[in-house]
């Protein structure tokens, strides 16, 4: 298995700080008591996965602990770096107690319909969003992923699947598409899972940090992961049975490190995430190109729609924003206002 990346001393000693805090807040309101002398020293780890009260939690060596946590720890997905302790006896199949979660560098969040806004992954360094060209490429709902992209602060990935099933001209128009995207600092890969065309360049984005694959059902995040990470299938199997939690183990998220380097995290929810619970502020944050010309409205809560005197409409008049984007941005505020999921 690959090595994982190791948490400096400094954030060690950090999180350990922040843990004895909790600790010390847990007790005193009587929360829970810490039994110090039945764990380990604490250590760094990092959270492969989440179930129910359960975590996977791998070591630097990544030997990997089911672990419970401390009621003090109100929020863990997979991903989250954390202290931890070995069990010095095994309880339950239980080895390890979760004592603090490090400050997150990123975190998505998607809808739940019971608890608002649920974290489902945290310390993502790349969103790759990936679309399929047939039956159309939909621009808007890769601006919407953008959006996302832009607001969680992590960077973003343009890939389109499926080329297999294009001729030489679709390809092209395609591209031309595409090198819009370019221009405001968008990068994009051409690639079809099928035939192994570009995956060797999308995996170049790959080998550091944190990926996660987004996009619509059916444009191919499980076929490109696979065959980026042949042994995948198998793992995920390997979870549903040792875990012995039946069918949630299917829509668990579970961070892989990939053969060549990089982390990959497979959310499979994550493609319910949406932009519902973004203000119009944020949405128009989304769009980088906007930034030159924000606060340069005639008024202050110009919302960039019909309002006279909008500096954005007239950079779209005057072609130096285009004209696709502005109609996305239109498209997006209009879902937002109906209150519900945008994907839907
Ligand atoms: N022709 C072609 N078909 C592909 C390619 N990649 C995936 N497919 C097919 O597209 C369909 C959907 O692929 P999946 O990998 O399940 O898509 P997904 O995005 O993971 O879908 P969800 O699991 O629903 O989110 C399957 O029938 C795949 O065989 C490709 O590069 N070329
Ligand atoms: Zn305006």
């Amino acid at each position: 298995m690959t090595k994982k990346k190791h948490l400096t001393q400094r954030q060690q000693q950090r999180i350990a700080d922040n843990a004895s805090k909790k600790l010390r807040v847990g007790k005193n309101k009587g929360v829970e008591t810490v039994d110090d002398a039945s764990f380990s020293a604490a250590e760094a780890g990092l959270v492969i996965s989440r179930f129910g009260q359960h975590a996977d939690v791998e070591d630097a060596n990544g030997a990997v602990t089911r672990c419970n946590m401390r009621r003090s720890v109100a929020s863990l997905v997979t991903g989250d770096k954390v202290v931890w302790r070995r069990a010095l006896r095994q309880t339950g199949g239980v080895d390890g107690v979760i004592d603090a979660v490090e400050e997150r560098s990123s975190v998505l969040l998607r809808p739940d319909f019971y608890d608002g806004l649920k974290p489902v992954a945290a310390n993502i360094d790349l969103m790759i969003i990936v679309s399929a060209i047939l039956p159309v490429l939909s621009l808007n709902i890769i601006d919407r992923y953008l959006v996302a992209a832009e607001i969680t602060g992590i960077k973003p990935l343009l890939v389109i699947n499926k080329t297999d099933l294009l001729s030489a001209e679709q390809k092209h128009a395609v591209e031309q598409q595409l090198a819009q995207y370019e221009k405001l600092g968008y990068s994009f890969v051409m690639v079809s899972a099928k035939s192994g065309e570009g995956m060797p360049e999308l995996l170049n984005y790959l080998h550091s940090g944190t990926s996660i694959f987004v996009g619509q059902s059916g444009v191919g995040k499980s076929s490109l992961m696979n065959s980026l990470m042949p042994g995948l299938e198998a793992q995920t199997q390997e979870v549903s049975q040792n875990s012995g939690l039946g069918q949630h183990t299917t829509t668990v998220s579970r961070l892989y490190h990939l053969p060549e380097g990089g982390d990959l995290i497979d959310s499979p929810g994550i493609r319910e995430f949406a932009l519902w619970h973004l203000t119009a502020e944020e949405v128009t944050r989304g769009f980088v190109e906007f930034t030159p010309w924000l606060g340069r409205c005639k008024f202050r809560d110009c919302k960039h729609i019909s309002d006279p005197g909008c500096a954005i409409q007239h950079a779209v008049e005057s072609g130096e924003i285009l004209h696709e984007r502005y109609d996305s941005y239109l498209k997006i505020l209009a879902s937002m206002a109906q209150d519900k999921p945008s994907y839907l």
